[in-house]
């Protein structure tokens, strides 16, 4: 729809009327020649005082000193107007031949219409000169004059045209019309409008609003004001709506016929635009796109979009933007994206993450091409998905963090389950005792207490190693399942084991870090969980955090509102925060302010596993993991993968016991305060350095004059200790100049190399 200032179309005239007028103007001087010395004295002079207001009017008209609505008050004004310059001229040569008529007579009459005949004279180059005049009126009308077709007067557009005298309804008929003819009645009106020359163009029209194009006359601005054109059309300024355009002359402007959505609080669109952009608001300088209804929620769904004044979207308080829509933590959900300039906002009326989501079954948790399986359901309805091997990039890690009862142990469970169905290796190490049974029968190998844990760790720890060594002699670069089977390590509240107060600490964080550092092409995926992110809580070191959630990512489930700064959250995401989280869905602030005792009072229900999903599916949303109170049904106890990669994992729990006993001696040697006394020191076993020195110590030369010499096989096999814990502490010892390689190749024996002088 398209349309240019109103066309204020005028009623038919009668063809003739503008012939006769351009006739009657154009034989008027000679007519007032030929009669006026025919006059008596007494007309003559009634005839020239008629001439005077009618020569003014013409004058006037034709340097246009008079006001259109004056035009519009006479009849046929807008012929007069029109033709005001061929009245002049008309009245001017009539005025002439009037005087010379009625003041010199007859005489003065011919002087002025015969004097052309004799040129050379004064009387003839003044009568040439009226005749010149009088030629100039036809040949100004010549179009009127010489139509044959009856003539109606052409439609004309108020930026040129004069409105003439109505003679029939001028009223336009269709709305589109309407709008059109007030805007140029009242606005664009060159001479009586409020913004002259600013057209306008319609683009859409509807019952609810019309939307157009203002166009300023090249070299000026809009400036069409929303005031002016709640006037025009008797609507409220605040529902209109006046924008720059593609340049600088021109504008969009929507008129709501009656009260926009935005205006509405109760909306979404209303409570933006009136709370949360306006200036100085929370998201000022946004406006919202898309707003529909969103079924999941019963509550409305949109796209947040930057005005052109902003480069990104500002990183919103969520607390200001929860009390800014009067709603509350558990309504609200705010998704930026990766565009800078958009995010998602949400309100709901109801949120579904509140009734959980059944675990659909294990096929949800088999990874996809890329790895991914789901554990749970984004507030959008959009699944939670997290990765655990990337075909390409080899193992990731993960943390999850959560206070206690926030459910780490779900997610740890369904992340245990993804891992079991896949054909994974789990090492499950739960310092808290048996807080988890269902991952204790996927787990290849399991660790409960705080050494349980500890050994579990080292365990894995041995594994790394052993694959360090395997991958260099079979020049393995990226992870390869059928050489080696994937394996997950997970450790249940990490601060036990990497906490300021953990027995094992030094020990423990070497060990997280090296697995953290080098699982990723070995294949071995790190799962920690701990209540806090606090480097503190996690052996002080931050190439661990960084490690394991640069990999995988974190999933923060409720917490406190520090937790949020530990970490480069994604961008956007700084808005989060897991304290917001409460820990049971009912916490009505509006609640009963007197209480008396029959008052029901709701039981809350918790709010277990609802937190924000920072993976690295790219997406990062609240969102709630599958309710699977218990795992076990889905396990199959007889298909437990094994390291088949690493011959020593059928001695493993020698192993864990040697280097429990080491790590025991290393603290031994550091710490005296964890005993009180020599009859409170329990027997430990020996290490496998003890075990080897020992060993070295028996079979050595009794006089101290020879050093005897002793093949690692027989070494190994006299002190109990095998494969890799014996090449490592054989090893170790040798740097650390306690024993000293023999001359045949495998042979050892006690003290430093002798000097060769
Ligand atoms: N995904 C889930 N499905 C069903 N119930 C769950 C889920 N997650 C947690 N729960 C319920 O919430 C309770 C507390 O969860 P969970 O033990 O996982 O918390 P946590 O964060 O590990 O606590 P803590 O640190 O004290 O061990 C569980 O005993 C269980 O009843």
């Amino acid at each position: 729809m398209s349309s240019n200032t109103a066309p204020t179309t005028t009623a038919p005239r009668p063809a003739n009327t503008e012939r006769r007028i351009a006739y009657a103007t154009t034989l008027a001087p000679i007519t007032a020649g030929i009669l006026a010395p025919l006059l008596n004295h007494d007309t003559a002079i009634a005839l020239d005082l008629a001439y005077l207001p009618a020569a003014a009017f013409t004058t006037a008209s034709a340097m246009d000193w008079i006001p259109h609505t004056t035009y519009q008050q006479l009849p046929a004004g807008d012929i007069l107007h029109r033709h005001r310059f061929p009245a002049f001229l008309s009245t001017l040569a009539t005025g002439v031949a009037l005087g010379m008529g009625t003041f010199t007579g007859s005489q003065g009459a011919d002087a002025l219409l015969a004097g052309i005949l004799d040129p050379l004279t004064t009387k003839g180059i003044v009568s040439l000169g009226w005749w010149a005049t009088v030629a100039l009126v036809p040949t100004k009308l010549r179009r009127i004059l010489t139509s044959r077709k009856p003539r109606t007067a052409r439609p004309t557009t108020t930026s040129a045209a004069i409105p003439a005298k109505p003679t029939t309804p001028p009223t336009p008929q269709t709305p589109e019309q309407q709008i059109l003819h007030a805007w140029g009645q009242h606005i664009s009106h060159p001479d009586t409008g409020s913004h002259r020359g600013q057209t306008l163009r319609l683009r859409t029209i509807n019952a609810y609003r019309w939307q157009g194009t203002i166009t300023a006359p090249i070299g000026t601005t809009v400036t069409v004001t929303k005031d002016a054109v709640s006037s025009v059309y008797r609507k409220p300024a605040e529902w209109i709506d006046i924008k720059t355009g593609a340049h600088a002359g021109e504008a969009t402007i929507t008129v709501n016929l009656q009260p926009p959505a935005e205006l509405d609080t109760s909306t979404l669109a209303g409570a933006w635009r009136k709370w949360a952009a306006r200036n100085g608001g929370v998201m000022a300088g946004t406006h919202l796109e898309e707003v529909q209804p969103d079924p999941n929620t019963g509550g409305e769904v949109a796209r947040v979009i930057a005005d052109d004044t902003l480069d990104a979207l500002p990183t919103p308080n969520m607390r200001d933007l929860v009390g800014a829509l009067r709603t509350n933590h558990l309504l609200l959900s705010y998704e930026p994206s990766t565009n800078p300039r958009t995010a998602v906002i949400r309100l709901m009326k109801e949120n579904p993450l509140r009734a959980g989501t059944p675990f659909p079954g294990p096929k949800t948790l088999l990874p996809s091409e890329g790895g991914y399986f789901r554990i749970g359901r984004a507030v959008s309805g959009r699944p939670l998905r997290a990765q655990l091997l990337d075909p390409k990039l080899g193992a990731r890690h993960l943390f999850v963090s959560g206070v206690t009862g926030s459910g780490k142990g779900g997610v740890l469970q369904l992340i245990a389950l993804a891992a079991h169905l896949a054909g994974a290796v789990i090492i499950y190490a739960d310092p808290k005792g048996s807080s988890n049974p269902a991952i204790e029968k996927m787990a290849a190998y399991t660790g409960l207490g705080e050494d349980g844990a500890m050994g579990a760790l080292l365990l894995t720890e041995a594994l790394v190693n052993h694959r360090i060594n395997l991958t260099g002699q079979i020049k393995q670069k990226n992870f390869n399942p059928d050489v080696m089977p994937h394996v997950v390590f997970i450790l249940d509240e990490a601060s036990t084991l990497l906490g300021e107060k953990a027995t094992h600490r030094k020990r423990a964080t070497a060990a997280v870090g090296h697995i953290a550092k080098k699982g990723r092409s070995l294949g071995v995926s790190e799962v920690l969980a701990n209540q806090l992110l606090q480097l503190a809580e996690i052996g002080g070191d931050s190439a661990i955090r960084d490690n394991i959630i640069g990999s995988g990512g974190v999933i923060m489930l409720r917490s406190d509102s520090s937790q949020r700064h530990l970490i480069d959250l994604p961008p956007g995401m700084q808005t989060i925060n897991p304290a917001d989280i409460p820990a049971t869905w009912t916490g009505d602030d509006n609640g009963t302010l007197v209480y008396t005792d029959d008052i029901h009072i709701q039981d809350p229900e918790s709010t277990f596993g609802l937190g924000y999903f920072m993976t690295t599916d790219g997406v990062c949303a609240m969102g709630r993991t599958y309710t699977l109170e218990d795992a076990t049904e889905h396990i199959d106890e007889n298909n437990v993968t094994e390291p088949f990669d690493w011959p020593d994992w059928d001695n493993r729990h020698n192993l864990v016991a040697a280097l429990l006993a080491e790590d025991n001696e290393d603290l031994d040697s550091t710490t005296s305060t964890l005993f009180t006394g020599a009859e409170a020191t329990p027997k430990k076993p020996a290490s496998a350095k003890d075990k080897i020195l020992n060993t070295l110590q028996d079979l050595a030369d009794p006089l101290g004059i020879d050093t005897n010499y002793t093949h690692k096989d027989d070494i190994g096999r006299i002190a109990g200790v095998e494969g890799q814990t014996l090449a490592n502490t054989l090893s170790q010892l040798v740097k650390t100049n306690e024993i000293h390689r023999g001359p045949d190749a495998g042979t050892y024996g006690l003290g430093p190399a002798p000097t060769t002088e």
